[in-house]
């Protein structure tokens, strides 16, 4: 199959639709915003799945699975909270040819599914604290533009429920899941984000306060949100009847109550960070393959080289690397090695009859694409394979080492501290995230939105006749919003050192909109 026909930054749309098929990532379906995840993307959410399952569980989390159809008086509980979302809900309303009585929703979150059996399995404080973790499907019917991982009208996730006798074990847990949703990003994925809490106008509005990790993709300049972890005070314990019998007085008492939620938005936010024009460039933590082995044969010595690749490749199987030998006789050498580079395996190792001899072989990094010889071992002595699996290990961990830190220096290069109108323009336009003083009121915010919609308008037309009218098409439409109020210590992690006044800006500083006393530095920019 050939590459892909156009460049990230030139066409970034059409790089990424073309990466996520031909990397063998999705197939399409005929239901516009579903997507169809083959084994090469399923296997990264595994990765993801196997790390986060682990890392709850040792908090004592239990998971737990819930139906995935809700009653319409039920999913009505809520009402405010549910106005907002009316519009995604997908209904069941028929079976076979008869209507159903009640039009039956299918879940796109599920407090009004857990929450009134919650208020069953919790009467007295030692039910307390009760954390349940739900991996599941979930469907909104989403009316923007659909894009494969980002934004679908069904996502696998996982859901957290929690509830707390004690307050401050509850905050306190709301801060463990966003580390380890950082963790999910930094780690295995290699992708920086920004710690912070939702603006008002951002946060989950049930809720008491919202917690985010937010990423960036520097080749079209817009912000994804990447996980969330929400405080919901006693809100939902109040809606629905959630009481518990207080430890000394018989009083009724309502726990405090966490959800947190991460998706299969990850894999795309990967894809769109670290891919270039030849395609997906996979980290090696949820590679599902992370070296491929191809040999460069010859009429005459094919079966030596044969034999050599099979012991490279079982000595790196014994080592736990995920591993594969590409022994296809109707492919040529140049096209596996297109094949794989499309498909983002971190690590190529080539063998050729003059490497039997010599007893090298040829390495070749995706992430860098630099290519240098190594000695193979000796097979039949278990030093020698030890020592080798150890160097491609270690070549592995310097390849995740330098996504992180490439995708960190570009997404910090794409930060502007502002503190007036006319710089947040110049840098929103300029495809960054604005870091500013704020007043952090919700009007304000709204204007913001309004205001950064018109002026990138005109910008626009500016640009139109002064410059060429593609130079347009630079310009990101839609609105400008909060992204977080990035906690102080992420502030001084992204190297801007002033932290002092991080906490809060210094009294006299003004909000850059609005010039009212700035209360917070709030993170702001283009997202999806
Ligand atoms: O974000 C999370 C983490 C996991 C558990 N849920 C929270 C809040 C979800 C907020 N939300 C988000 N989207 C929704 C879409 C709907 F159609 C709907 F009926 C309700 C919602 C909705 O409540
Ligand atoms: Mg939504």
């Amino acid at each position: 199959k050939e590459g892909i026909d156009c460049r990230k930054l030139e066409n970034f749309s059409s790089w990424y639709q073309q990466v996520v098929i031909k990397a063998d990532l999705i197939e399409l379906y005929d239901i516009s915003g579903c997507y169809i995840f083959r084994p090469w993307s399923f296997a990264i959410w595994e990765k993801i799945v196997e790390f986060f399952d682990a890392e709850i569980k040792k908090l004592g989390v239990q998971n737990a699975y819930f139906p995935l159809f809700v009653s319409e008086r039920r999913l009505r509980t809520e009402q405010e909270h549910l106005e907002g979302f009316a519009a995604e809900v997908a209904w069941v309303t028929k079976s076979g040819s008869s209507e159903l009585d009640e039009p039956i929703a299918i879940r796109p979150t599920s407090e009004t599914i857990i929450y009134p059996a919650m208020s069953k399995w919790i009467r007295s404080h030692r039910d307390l604290p009760l954390k349940l973790n739900q991996w599941s499907n979930v469907v909104r019917w989403e009316f923007k533009h659909p894009t494969p991982f980002i934004r679908s009208r069904e996502f696998l996730w996982q859901e957290g429920h929690t509830a707390y006798a004690d307050r401050s074990e509850a905050d306190h847990e709301v801060l463990q899941i966003l580390e380890l949703y950082r963790r999910v990003y930094e780690e295995l994925l290699a992708v920086p984000v920004i710690k912070g809490t939702k603006s008002d106008r951002e946060r989950f509005a049930g809720g008491l306060y919202t917690t985010t990790v937010e990423a960036f993709v520097p080749a079209n300049g817009r912000a994804v949100q990447g996980a969330t972890s929400h405080s919901l005070g006693q809100n939902f314990a109040r809606m629905f009847g959630i009481y518990y019998e207080g430890k000394d007085s018989g009083e009724k008492l309502m726990p405090w109550q966490n959800s947190w939620g991460c998706t299969t938005r990850t894999i795309g936010v990967a894809v769109m960070v670290h891919g270039d024009d030849r395609g997906l460039v996979l980290p090696p933590r949820v590679a599902p393959l992370q070296v491929v082995i191809i040999p460069i044969i010859t009429k005459s010595a094919s079966a030596d080289v044969i034999s050599a690749c099979e012991a490279i490749c079982s000595c790196l199987q014994r080592a736990n690397l995920r591993v594969k030998f590409d022994d296809r006789s109707e492919k040529t050498p140049g096209w596996k090695f297109n094949e794989w580079e499309l498909r983002g395996v971190p690590l190529r190792i080539e063998v050729g009859p003059r490497d039997v001899q010599a007893g090298t072989a040829t390495i070749a990094r995706r992430d860098t694409m630099e290519k240098w010889s190594i000695r193979v071992p000796n097979h039949s002595i278990s030093e020698e394979e030890d020592a080798f699996a150890q160097e491609i290990h270690q070549t592995l961990v310097r390849i995740q080492t330098n996504l992180f830190e490439r995708a960190s220096a570009e997404r910090n290069a794409r930060i502007r501290c502002v503190s007036d109108w006319g710089t947040f323009m110049q840098a929103i336009v300029q495809r960054c995230m604005a870091l500013t003083p704020w007043c952090n009121l919700n009007e304000c915010e709204e204007r913001v939105r309004q205001q950064s919609v018109q002026d990138s308008l005109a910008y626009r037309e500016r640009l139109a006749t002064e410059t060429d009218p593609s130079a347009t098409d630079a310009v990101l439409s839609g609105a400008v919003k909060t992204l977080c109020m990035p906690f102080a210590s992420e502030l001084e992690r992204l190297g801007l050192t002033n932290a002092a006044e991080w906490e809060a800006p210094a009294p006299e500083k003004q909000c850059f909109a609005c010039n009212g006393p700035a209360r917070r530095w709030a993170l702001w920019g283009r997202s999806y």
